[in-house]
């Protein structure tokens, strides 16, 4: 029988809710693409609860036991001495969810000696070390498509948080103030601006899609150019790269996978590329962007605002200065773990845990890693080292 090690994110200071907001969440047919849902044989959760924590097992307690497996779930992730260093060595499967990676470092697989799978409950899977991945033959999945529209719903809020100075505004008003002018000095309409993405892929073009009927000029960049009727449709202009993109718009939005290519791109030299007051909003990886320079184009005002839900590392310590810059609307990692998302990836985990052990095959668009390469959705947007 297999160890199965979890590991999620701490359940609320207040404890696991007894009751939500909502009593259900909407059903969603298919995906942009015409990808299916996850569908696994079964669900062992009712959609709308917390899973992502400690507590919610995402969903999977009673699936795993009945078969017999061992199955471990814990929030303690960092150092020697963390329960998950500890259960990893015999481990053969191993889940996270990005907002509290168990980051797979090349040391830590090289003493998982029993790994055969790393699952991302959700997307993005640059906590773990894909070069050692392929080399040992650890299979790497993740739930393609699965919070997509949660995190392009977050990133347009939080461009029209930073463009309209939201964030502050409300400040004001919970401190008792009415300082109009204080809120306005810094609010501007987004409508006509330039708005551009790195990355046009799932998340990238659904926010461009959302952000259409603002009437603002659309630019991206990607490796792979979109069809001539997706550019007509939404009236994008297409950049070669991104020194181009940035140069014409006045707000950013990250969007491509952290690899070895975008690692720090977004740093001192190509911020002083961008427009004066240029806003940044990066829901990808902090990582692809440096955090120094980051601090220092908000401080000189080249930067009018950064936004974003991403960070390195993960947890950010409490004196990540991105805490403390000014004009930031930063949140903890958070866009693609709401309710509704976490549904539809504690479904696609238990989709790809019964093809596992009933040895079918993984959707290709789940996979990253198989047979010591990259496959699937990993091969169209990863690189590795070499
Ligand atoms: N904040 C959150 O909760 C979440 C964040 N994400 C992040 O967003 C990323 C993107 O997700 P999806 O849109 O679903 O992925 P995707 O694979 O559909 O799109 C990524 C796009 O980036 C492009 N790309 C990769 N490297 C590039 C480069 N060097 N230059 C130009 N384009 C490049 C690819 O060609 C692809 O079109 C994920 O990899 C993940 O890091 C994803 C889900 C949740």
């Amino acid at each position: 029988m297999a160890k199965v090690l979890c590991v999620l994110f701490e359940d609320p200071i207040t404890g696991y809710p007894k009751n939500y907001p909502k009593e259900d969440i909407p059903t969603i047919q298919n995906y942009a693409g015409g990808q299916t849902l996850p569908n696994p044989k079964s669900i062992d959760f009712k959609p709308g609860h917390l899973l992502g924590s400690v507590s919610g097992e995402l969903g999977l307690k009673t699936y795993l036991e009945k078969l017999g497996h061992n199955f471990i779930v814990t929030a303690d992730k960092e150092g020697e001495d963390s329960l998950f260093e500890r259960e990893m060595l015999d481990a053969e499967i191993i889940i996270s969810q990005p907002f509290w990676p168990a980051y797979l470092t090349e040391e830590r697989i090289a003493k998982a000696k029993k790994l055969k799978l790393v699952i991302t409950a959700g997307i993005g899977s640059d906590h773990i070390d894909l070069n050692a991945a392929i080399e040992k033959k650890i299979t790497v999945a993740e739930v393609t498509n699965s919070n997509s529209i949660s995190v392009a719903e977050h990133a347009v809020m939080m461009i029209l948080s930073l463009v309209r100075n939201y964030i502050s505004s409300y400040d004001y008003v919970v401190k008792g103030g009415w300082n109009i002018a204080d809120c306005v000095s810094r609010a501007y309409d987004l409508e006509g601006m330039n708005v551009g993405t790195f990355g046009a892929g799932r998340i990238g073009l659904a926010i461009l899609k959302r952000l259409k009927p603002f009437d603002v000029r659309l630019h991206y960049t990607d490796k792979y150019r979109l069809s001539a009727e997706t550019e007509k449709e939404l009236n994008l202009t297409y950049h070669e790269n991104i020194e181009s993109l940035v140069k014409s718009i006045d707000v950013l939005t990250i969007n491509c996978p952290l690899h070895p290519e975008t690692d720090e791109i977004i740093n001192e030299q190509l911020i002083q590329k961008m427009r004066k007051g240029t806003y940044l909003i990066n829901t990808a990886r902090g990582k692809i962007c440096n955090t120094d320079a980051v601090v220092n184009a908000l401080q000189s005002g080249h930067l009018a605002g950064y936004a974003g839900d991403v960070w390195y590392p993960q947890p950010a310590p409490r004196n990540h200065p991105w805490r403390t810059m000014p004009h930031h609307g930063m949140t903890s990692h958070i866009s693609g773990a709401t309710l509704s998302a976490q549904a539809r990836y504690a479904s696609g985990v238990k989709e790809i845990l019964e093809c596992w052990f009933e040895n079918r095959s993984i959707r290709t668009d789940y996979l990253i890693v198989q047979n010591g390469q990259l496959a699937g959705a990993g091969a169209h947007a990863y690189t590795t080292k070499n």
